[in-house]
């Protein structure tokens, strides 16, 4: 007894000094930003050190600056990336605690806080599957755009844009999309529905119909897209789907391969009997291989996405393997467009840089200003009337690009 009370003594006291560690070098990050310090280039020993410093190097090259970017000088997005890398090399440092996940309560918190608005999606979605065979083209398409809407409004729940406040969903996800159409300012819906269509009557029975959705944050907007995965598969329009997650804990909301496997686990085991239908269906589907579950290193980087194809030419030919990709979120968006100023109507197209893997569409609720592909005067009518209408989350877009 006496040698697993010293073992259980020694881990504790190990662990105390690893959270020291890991709290100084947080207030350190802290004291940096405040004071608007050089960005310094990262010091540990994670696969991705040396692309964050490379990056680094290039924003010292932009700024020719001596000494480099300071945080404020810099690009948003590149710091804010930044930022989150720096949090997660605090606690992956310091054993024990290296995989600790420090939004790991507030990510569970939203998914709790947004049970009515899960029962009332799985509900209406496993009463939808019992049925489903006997829905005809228009009805399956209307069902299509209900659930892609669930999806696009999903994301309006993530606590990095509420600075952790409570961002669940608390009404159900199904009864405001009627009156929620006219947020939309790029509804590209029908282009998505003919896509899946003629791509099903082209599929061979060699070649697979396959959709990939770049996963945005866990909570209500994962479960949101998981039923819109299955929606996919049920009602054949594909026959696999490819989820991309984070592989580290990222925007505070952002879902890694933990929060996918707890988030369908939790379903299956709800004493619900819908919810429970649902986690039991989607371990099957990842069991059967049909849904997929990747975490890239390159989605915590900070580069556009333009640059994928060199800096993750692996990752750019899997995306390639796509009938359709669905990036899902504001971050995305942002790093789809180089997080640029465009004129609102510049086309999508343009604004992706090059980047066409295949064809993809951008499910975004507006949290941050770069908008592109809007018709001309669109973007003017809103700011006259709503001046925070590009940060505050209300609107969306469902964009489609149909590469090459
Ligand atoms: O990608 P999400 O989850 O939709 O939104 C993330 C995000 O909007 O939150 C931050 C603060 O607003 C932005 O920098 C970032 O783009
Ligand atoms: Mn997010």
């Amino acid at each position: 007894m006496f040698r697993i009370g010293t073992f259980v003594l020694h881990l504790f006291q190990k662990g105390v000094e690893a959270e020291k560690r890991a709290i100084s070098f947080l207030s350190k990050l802290r004291n940096e930003l405040q004071t608007d310090k050089p960005v310094t280039p990262l010091e540990d020993e994670l696969p991705d050190a040396a692309l964050w410093n490379q990056y680094l190097d290039y924003q010292r090259n932009l700024s020719n600056g001596n000494g480099g970017p300071s945080w404020f000088q810099s690009p948003w997005l590149y710091v804010e990336c930044y930022m989150y890398r720096r949090i997660h090399a605090a606690l992956a440092q310091n054993p024990p605690i290296d995989n600790f996940d420090v939004f790991k309560e507030g990510k569970a918190q939203n998914f709790f806080e947004s049970q009515e608005a899960v029962i009332a999606l799985c509900t209406y979605f496993q009463e939808l599957l019992k049925n489903i065979k006997d829905l005809d083209e228009k009805q399956l398409q209307e069902e299509l755009f209900k659930l892609l809407q669930v999806s696009l409004w999903g994301n309006k729940c993530d606590l990095s844009f509420s600075a952790g406040e409570d961002s669940s969903q608390k009404s159900s996800p199904l009864q405001s999309l009627e009156n929620m159409i006219p947020y939309i300012l790029v509804n590209d819906m029908e282009k998505l529905w003919s896509l899946l269509v003629n791509a099903k009557k082209r599929n061979t029975e060699k070649s697979n119909v396959r959709v990939d959705i770049i996963l945005d944050n866990a909570g209500f907007e994962l479960v949101s897209d998981l039923v819109l995965a299955d929606f996919l598969l049920s009602s054949k329009l594909a026959d696999e789907v490819h989820f991309h997650g984070k592989s580290i804990p990222w925007y505070v909301s952002d879902t890694t391969k933990h929060d996918f496997n707890w988030t369908i686990k939790q379903l299956q085991s709800a004493n619900h009997m819908w919810m429970s239908r649902c986690g039991i269906n989607w371990e099957g589907n990842l069991k059967k291989g049909v849904w997929v579950y990747r975490d890239h290193m390159f989605w915590t980087l900070p580069h556009d996405f333009s640059s994928m194809a060199e800096v993750a030419p692996d990752l750019y030919a899997d995306l390639q393997k796509s009938n359709l990709l669905l990036f899902k979120g504001d971050l995305n968006y942002r790093k789809l467009t180089g997080d640029r100023k465009w004129e609102y109507t510049v086309p999508f197209h343009q604004a992706l840089n090059k980047f066409h893997p295949a064809p993809l569409c951008s499910l975004r609720t507006l949290k941050s200003d770069t908008q592109a592909g809007l018709k001309p005067g669109q973007g003017e009518q809103i700011q006259a009337s709503e001046p925070e209408w590009m940060v505050n989350g209300k609107y969306g877009v469902v964009q489609f690009d149909a590469a090459l």
